[in-house]
């Protein structure tokens, strides 16, 4: 059984699977992110009622916008939906929503959206429900890189200030208190990591599992926790 002084503080989801979900059962692709959406929320209120602190998931890679327009187009849809539909129980809950990845390219009214969701939620400290879209994690690391040369080409910082610390603080997870997810779980049986975080998976214990996204429920948590509860993590150490 789970040990609750064992749970991680933070953990990340790549949500994979919806569309081969929908081809299974003859239907288009968005009805796969549809029931995907479902089990997105029942997950967020397993890891708030199990004491979790920091949930990320992959709601939409930057390299997805080469996808169909009419699939993209949807997935932008249901994005602005899921938030109107979510944002009060968010509210309510204590949750904080944040958003990272390039926002520039999503529709002005989920910018908007995501602005305010994030504005009316800053102040919760229960738990951080952080939704990467259009996100992309090579770029993550050169913006941040970015943001570092600029400080030292205005002499804000000399060259031997430039640390793991300073580069990590300008990484779009600087939104959170605990940046580096202690578990990565994905879904579908696929085996990679598809530009995700990456810094911050360091030292990130990852758990692959078959089940696609949709069908993920309280049983494929758990057995993915069960996994995480088991590992010793050394951190480059031997064991003694
Ligand atoms: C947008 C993303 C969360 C959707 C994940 O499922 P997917 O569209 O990659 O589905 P498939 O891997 O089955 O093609
Ligand atoms: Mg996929």
């Amino acid at each position: 059984t789970l040990q609750r002084e064992l749970m991680p503080k933070h953990v990340a989801v790549i949500m994979d699977g919806n569309v081969r979900w929908a081809r299974q059962r003859g239907l288009p692709s968005g009805a796969g992110h549809e029931a995907g959406v479902k089990s997105l929320r029942q997950l967020v209120e397993i890891c708030c009622r199990w004491g979790i602190k920091v949930l990320t998931v992959f709601a939409f890679s930057y390299d997805n916008w080469i996808r169909p327009q009419v699939e993209v187009e949807f997935l932008m849809s249901l994005f602005e939906r899921v938030i109107k539909s979510e944002i009060e129980s968010f509210k309510r809950e204590g949750i904080r929503i944040s958003v990272i990845g390039d926002s520039t390219k999503l529709p002005p009214s989920l910018q908007q959206l995501i602005h305010d969701a994030e504005e009316s939620t800053k102040e919760n400290s229960k738990f951080q429900f952080i939704v990467a879209v259009s996100y992309s994690g090579k770029y993550d690391v050169v913006q941040a890189c970015k943001s570092v040369a600029q400080k030292a080409k205005e002499g804000v910082i000399e060259l031997g200030d430039i640390n793991e610390s300073l580069i990590e603080q300008e990484l779009e997870t600087n939104c959170t208190e605990y940046p580096y997810p202690d578990l990565l779980i994905r879904t579908s049986g696929e085996l990679r990591v598809s530009n995700f975080l990456l810094w911050q998976l360091a030292y990130t214990e990852f758990f692959f599992i078959q089940t696609l996204w949709p069908d993920f429920g309280i049983e494929d948590f758990t057995e993915a926790m069960t996994s995480f509860q088991q590992r010793q993590r050394r951190y480059g150490g031997r064991k003694p």
